[in-house]
Formats: structure tokens, sequence, C-alpha cells
């Protein structure tokens, strides 16, 4: 186990709904608070664990929506009360870690903060933890610090980095500079990102000190930055907090932080980049649950639910299923069946991506009541 950094702390944002993941990840069971790899624990208990021998669980905060509170800390018995962030709706990745990094910032200026999504599966303890170790120099030295994995495919969900020359810092062997960061990519860029083996995925984990992140936010969204800095200013005063959330949150702009810090940071010289070497997925949709749940056993149907009946010839995909209903699948390829109680979805693995406009429609149509 590594030594913990004192200056340190783990920010695990935990906001996002997992839209591709629908019936099966809702607003009220967000992705996050979902068990997909059988461990037995949540994806955000398994994040919490991971990042425990490295800040220690009183430098672990999440930033989470006001209606999942009671969930988080059902998740997380050692989460000290004033390490848990609340906010009264979602604004998007940059104002939950901006959020994050205001109100450590003014509790220590010099606190340096590394935040990692909270429905990631990661597998490789040591290499993890040594890639974070390295990013955690490498923000010493003053730059916002990636982590980035290897591509597999030509994704157009994930961020690319451009991988520059290499970066001379203690303590990171294996830091380099990065030339471009890019937002998910249109399909033809990504194919060309993916034949060219310095470019590598963004893995959603961000090492800056915090005074870094928030000067970054403040060139490139001054009035976002304007709002975080004075909700941190209100929040360790528990009169004020609730009311400046409630008048501040809402006006905020939603924005992703890959927009608002990483891409103009690169463009900057001010991003750099740690190769991760463990197996790192985002399971993001059903595609991937479906590779994570059958673990390269393409022939067989991959099951999850803990009541799941299934009676299944010459099937392959993935069953998931929330109720007890006997389900047989016969002679279909690569099926993505998801049985809940007030939704059903059938489609194929090949099709996952497009879950999401589901999603959208049913929003759009006000049947916001099985979302
Ligand atoms: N608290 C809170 N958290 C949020 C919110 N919106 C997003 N998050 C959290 O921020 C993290 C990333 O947000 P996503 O919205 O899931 O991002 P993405 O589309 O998957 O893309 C990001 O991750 C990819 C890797 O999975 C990256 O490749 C990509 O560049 C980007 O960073 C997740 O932990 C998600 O829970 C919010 O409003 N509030």
């Amino acid at each position: 186990m590594s030594e913990p950094f004192d200056d340190f702390y783990a920010v695990i944002p935990a906001g996002g709904i997992g839209s591709r993941l629908w019936p099966l990840s809702r607003a009220d069971a967000p992705k996050f608070l979902h068990d997909l790899t059988g461990s037995g624990n949540s994806l955000l208990r398994d994040t919490w664990d991971r990042l425990e021998p490295l800040a220690g669980p009183e430098r672990i905060s999440v930033v989470t929506g006001r209606a999942h509170r009671a969930a988080v800390e059902a998740e997380l018995p050692g989460i000290p009360d004033m390490n848990v962030f609340l906010e009264s709706e979602p604004r998007d990745s940059a104002a939950a870690i901006g959020l994050a990094a205001a109100i450590l910032h003014r509790r220590n200026p010099d606190v340096i903060i590394g935040s990692f999504a909270a429905d990631h599966v990661i597998r490789g303890t040591r290499t993890f933890e040594f890639a974070v170790q390295q990013a955690v120099a490498v923000a010493r030295a003053g730059y916002i610090c990636t982590i980035g994995i290897q591509p597999s495919e030509p994704s157009v969900g994930f961020g690319y980095i451009h991988k520059g020359d290499e970066l001379v810092v203690d303590g990171a062997p294996e830091a380099a500079t990065v030339e471009r960061f890019v937002e998910k990519p249109d399909l033809e860029t990504a194919k060309q990102y993916y034949a060219d083996r310095s470019f590598l995925w963004n893995a959603g984990m961000f090492i800056s000190k915090a005074s870094v992140l928030l000067d970054e936010l403040a060139a490139n969204e001054p009035e976002l930055h304007a709002g975080l800095l004075e909700l941190a200013e209100a929040w360790d005063d528990r009169e004020r907090r609730g009311p400046t959330v409630d008048r501040v949150w809402p006006r905020l702009k939603k924005i992703a932080i890959d927009y608002a810090v990483a891409e103009p940071a690169a463009d900057k010289g001010r991003l750099a980049v740690i190769p991760g070497h463990f197996d790192w997925d985002d399971v993001g949709d059903f595609a991937s649950l479906t590779k994570l749940i059958s673990a390269g056993r393409k022939n067989d149907l991959a099951v999850l639910g803990p009541k799941a009946r299934v009676l299944s010839d010459a099937a392959t995909g993935i069953l998931v299923s929330q109720t007890s209903r006997v389900i047989s699948l016969i002679g279909v390829q690569d099926i993505v069946v998801v049985d809940t109680p007030d939704a059903l979805l059938v489609t194929t693995t090949e099709h996952a991506q497009r879950v999401k406009g589901v999603v959208e429609s049913l929003k759009l149509s006000g049947r916001g009541d099985v979302l």
C-alpha cells in the first residue's frame, strides 16, 4: 500500500445519470450506485476503496445531488459530513469538480486535488496507484495532469489526448506533455487518432493544484468561476450555505470540464499526461457491459440480476433482469434485453450507443416517470 500524501485530496463527482444504460440506470438509481462487476459493491464504493490508500478517508470528497445523499452515505459510511458536497441539480462536470476545488482551496490554498469518475471499472491496483502518484508529482510542478489509456477502438465516446514530448518531473518517469486535447471527436477523426499511437483516451481523471484548476476556469469561464467562489465562501457557514446554493447553483453554466479546462489548458501547454497501464473501462453502454460481464466468452449470454430466470438456447449478448419474470431467448445474437418492472429495452450490442436517444425522446414526450 502506498503512503498517503498529506496535501492530496481525491474528489469523486457522482452525478452522471448514465443514460446509455437506461432502464437499468435511472435518475434515482444512477450507474454509480449499481454493482456492475459482481463484486458485491457499487461502482462508487469500488472507487472509494481504490482511492483510500492514496488519500485516506478524511481526504476523499464526493460531489453529488441532494437526492443521492442518503444512498451515497449508506455506500460510504466512513465519509466525513464535511466532505459531502451536495448540488441542488446537475450542472455538469466543470461545476461539480470546480465546486470541490473552490471549497477545498478555501480550506487549504496549497491543496492538490484529483478528480476520479464515480462509475468506472479499474483493475490493477498497483499500476493505478503508481499512475496517480506520478500525476500528483506532475501537479506539484504546476500542470493539470490527466491519465491516458491506449485506445482499443476508434470510440467517439471519449476525449483524446495527443501525447507530446517527455516531461521531466521528479517522481514521474512516464510524464509527457500534451499537444492537444480533443473531447469526443467525430468518427472520422477518432479513426485517425486510433491509427496514430500517440493519441490516448482520457480516462476522466484530472490531477492539479486546486489553485491551477481555478485559474484555468477563471480564464475560460469567468462567470462560472465567480459563482463557484461565491459558493465556496459561504459553504462552511451552515446558515448561509443552503440559500447560497439555491440562488447561485442553478445559474451556473452547464459545461463539461473537458471543454472548460482540458482543451484550453492543452492549447496553453498546461496539460500533461501519465499513461495508465491498468485495465480501465467506463462501462458506458450495454456493449461494454456485455464485454465486462462475459469476460471474453463471446458465445455465452451474459446475465446480470440477482433474481434473473433465463432460459437461453444459442443466444449471445446480455440479459439484465430486475424482475422475477422468466425470460427465454432462442437463437438471437448480440441481443440486449433489460427487463425492469416498468420498462423493457430490447436492442443489440451494435446499437447500444443509441439508447441515449430513447432517453431523450422519453424526456421530450413527458415520460420522465420511467427515467
Ligand atoms: N456531481 C456531478 N457529477 C457529474 C455531473 N455531470 C457529470 N458528472 C460526473 O463527472 C464524471 C464524467 O462525466 P460524464 O458526463 O460521465 O462524462 P463522459 O461523457 O463519460 O466523458 C468524460 O469521461 C470520459 C471517460 O469516461 C472521457 O474520455 C471524456 O473525455 C470525459 O472526461 C462522472 O463521474 C459523472 O458522474 C454533475 O452534474 N454533477
